[in-house]
């Protein structure tokens, strides 16, 4: 659904240097700190920022190829971006029926009304989490076959972020779609997303299954001496900690079974990005 090859994109001394691909069928995670470059790549892909170089293909299509039928079948949530606060949920609808021909108007306000959005209030009268789900609720209300969401669960609560994770899900249900999503959340990405991508100082560095990690990937803690004797063969990073050392492994198991003084722990996305973008040997892992 998504191909980017070797894109680049420089702004000053900040560089995104970016090759990705979004399969159907898949909800693909991006991850990284502030400043990463997770939004510079969303806007990218949309055609809202110009890369200096690489090739983009959206649904098989080059950037120059694609068009408003492309265009119809993207639905999208970009963090510093929504509907005036001036309009109200009316006049937002009005404004999705100009721009995509598939807008489905009457399923569009049903579905405002069961998240607790009034159709004639001010956005800007709007809490975070009312705005955000209108954002959302924007990007589904058309014939959308790609998601592309940039933080959609920025600020919610952890009700209001499962009501917008279901939905997704259940966009999901329908074959032939796929999403690319970024979230500070790691939790909410391990719920929804298939694979993710880390993203750090504008360089993706890593890109695994998300049930890969969290089945097989693992924390090794270890006092100085045990980590001298250990096989690195399978050790990703290591972090020099007051201890000894804390290392990042994807084989879980094989330390588990062969090295018994050394304490061995699952890990999800948070422990994987801290070691990843903190730890020792963290060049070219991917
Ligand atoms: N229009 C712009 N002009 C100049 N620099 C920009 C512009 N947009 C982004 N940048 C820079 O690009 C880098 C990446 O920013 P980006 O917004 O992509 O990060 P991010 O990973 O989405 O961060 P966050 O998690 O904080 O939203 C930052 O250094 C930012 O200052």
């Amino acid at each position: 659904m998504i191909e980017l090859k070797n894109v680049i994109k420089r702004y000053g001394s900040f560089a995104l240097s970016c090759s990705l691909r979004l399969e159907e069928g898949r909800v693909t995670g991006l991850i990284g700190q502030n400043g990463a470059g997770k939004t510079t790549t969303f806007k990218t892909i949309l055609g809202l920022v110009n890369p200096d170089s690489g090739e983009i293909r959206v649904f098989g299509r080059s950037r120059s190829q694609s068009g408003a039928e492309e265009r119809e079948h993207i639905g999208a949530v970009l963090s510093d971006s929504g509907f005036g606060g001036h309009l109200t949920v009316k006049q937002a609808a009005s404004i999705l029926k100009s721009a995509y021909k598939s807008f489905r108007e009457e399923e569009f306000f049903k579905r405002c009304a069961e998240y607790g959005l009034p159709a004639d209030k001010k956005i800007r009268e709007f809490s975070t989490g009312m705005k955000a789900k209108l954002k959302v609720l924007s990007a589904l209300s058309h014939d959308s076959r790609l998601l592309i969401l940039d933080e959609p669960t920025a600020g919610l609560d952890v009700v209001a972020r499962d009501e917008i994770l279901d939905m997704l899900r259940t966009y999901m249900e329908t074959e032939g779609r796929g999403i690319l999503i970024s979230s500070h959340i790691s939790g909410d990405l391990e719920n929804l997303c298939d694979d993710v991508y880390m993203i750090h100082k504008g360089k993706l560095i890593f890109h695994e299954d998300t049930d890969v990690i969290l089945s097989e990937y693992g924390l090794l803690k270890m006092e100085e001496s045990a980590y001298a004797n250990l096989d690195k063969d399978y050790i990703l990073c290591a972090r020099k900690e007051n201890y000894g050392y804390c290392c990042l492994t994807k084989e879980r198991q094989y330390y588990q079974e062969n090295y018994p003084s050394v304490v061995v722990e699952r890990c999800g996305l948070d422990q994987v990005q801290i070691m990843l973008t903190g730890g020792m040997g963290n060049e070219g892992i991917i």
